[in-house]
């Protein structure tokens, strides 16, 4: 029995993503929250497709988000305003971060022991949101927070399939991609793509590739052209990487995948890939992340990365560090 919540269940991702996970018949009640009362003809709507779970939908009334929450095993968080032409993902904070704070402390009251899917931008900094309002109220689990970095590693297996010449090799190819997500923080490790890109290939093309998989999201939002960013492949994503923690919540080992997590100084792996990146001041950082029943099992090394991979990663850590300080500062910031 597990039961998943989709928090901004209404929205361009929360819609396709609620679909899915009611597609997955792991899942046994499926409640769906959002501010907007069109979540309850969402909820009615899947609740007529025939597979296991069982479709509920709240809004704010009645302690709708405490009744959503209530026995949560996983709950995923795509709520907050996406991003328009010529913004950045650090330009939604001002309303995204508000949001995810509130919704973090209904979490930390309702459902303590939930695993945490944080889809809303900026996720650099809305995860080290979550995080400090779990610390602040003393149930903070390192290992069940999860930053969902998953479409980049989507975009980067469907590219590279591409420059392969092969589409149909796509959900095959695996590319690790780290760091965090927005622009030059997303590090495709291409150097270590299962699938070899072909033999002519240049290092004005792995370049190329590399920025269009860093700057995948402004491709969807120019076509887009005001009117949102992506969000059917986001919902895919976001159904993919569910997927794979509510395997491991049932046993299921062996489960790796990237994503932002705590880099927590115990034995998890941590320290080594802190030791890779050369410093200690990241607290967050998307990894390769072993999942087991309890959330990450073990956080895997970085390993071997190409010269111009290491210059990403240098590029990468002062922005990053800045994102994780301004969610940090934003939750612990004295009240005036
Ligand atoms: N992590 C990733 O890879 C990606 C993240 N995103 C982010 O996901 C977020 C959502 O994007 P869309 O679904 O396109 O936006 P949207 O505007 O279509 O949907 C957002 C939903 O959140 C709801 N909402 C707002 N405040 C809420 C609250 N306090 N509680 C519950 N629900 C609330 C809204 O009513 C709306 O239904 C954005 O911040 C976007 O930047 C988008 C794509 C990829
Ligand atoms: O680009 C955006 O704002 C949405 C997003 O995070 C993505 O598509 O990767």
């Amino acid at each position: 029995m597990v039961k998943a919540v989709v928090l901004g269940a209404a929205g361009g991702i929360g819609q396709p993503l609620s679909l899915l996970l009611k597609t997955n018949p792991l899942i046994s009640e499926l409640s769906l929250f959002d501010i907007v009362p069109v979540v309850f003809g969402v909820a009615v709507d899947l609740s007529h497709i025939a597979t296991p779970a069982k479709v509920e939908g709240f809004t704010k009334d009645n302690d709708g988000l405490g009744k959503a929450l209530k026995g949560a095993d996983i709950i995923v968080i795509p709520a907050g305003v996406p991003r328009k032409p010529g913004m950045t993902r650090d330009d939604l904070f001002k309303i995204n971060a508000g949001i995810v704070r509130d919704l973090a402390v209904a979490i930390a009251t309702t459902a303590p022991k939930a695993f945490v899917l944080v889809i809303s931008n900026p996720v650099n900094s809305t995860v080290p949101i979550v995080a400090e309002i779990f610390k602040q109220h003393e149930v903070f689990d390192p290992k069940k927070l999860f930053g969902v970095t998953t479409l980049d590693v989507v975009r980067a297996s469907t590219f590279v399939a591409e420059k392969i010449g092969d589409l149909s090799v796509s959900t095959a190819v695996r590319v690790p991609v780290i760091g965090g997500h927005s622009g030059v923080t997303i590090i495709p490790l291409l150097s270590q793509s299962s699938h070899s890109l072909p033999a002519n290939i240049t290092q004005d093309d792995i370049a190329a590739l590399t920025n269009r998989i860093q700057f995948g999201g402004d491709e969807v939002v120019k076509a887009k052209d005001g009117t949102g960013s992506a969000t059917l492949s986001m919902a895919y994503a976001g159904a993919e990487f569910a997927e794979k923690i509510i395997r491991a919540i049932k046993g299921e080992v062996g489960l790796v995948t990237p994503s932002f997590v705590h880099l927590t100084s115990d034995k998890s792996g941590a320290e080594v890939v802190k030791e890779e990146l050369g410093t200690n001041e990241l607290e967050f950082f998307s990894c390769k992340v072993q999942l087991g029943a309890t959330g990450v099992e073990k956080i895997l090394p970085i390993g071997e990365v190409s010269s111009f991979e290491e210059g990403l990663i240098k590029a990468a850590i002062p922005e990053l560090k800045g994102n994780i300080e301004k969610g940090t500062a934003f939750v612990n910031a004295p009240k005036l």
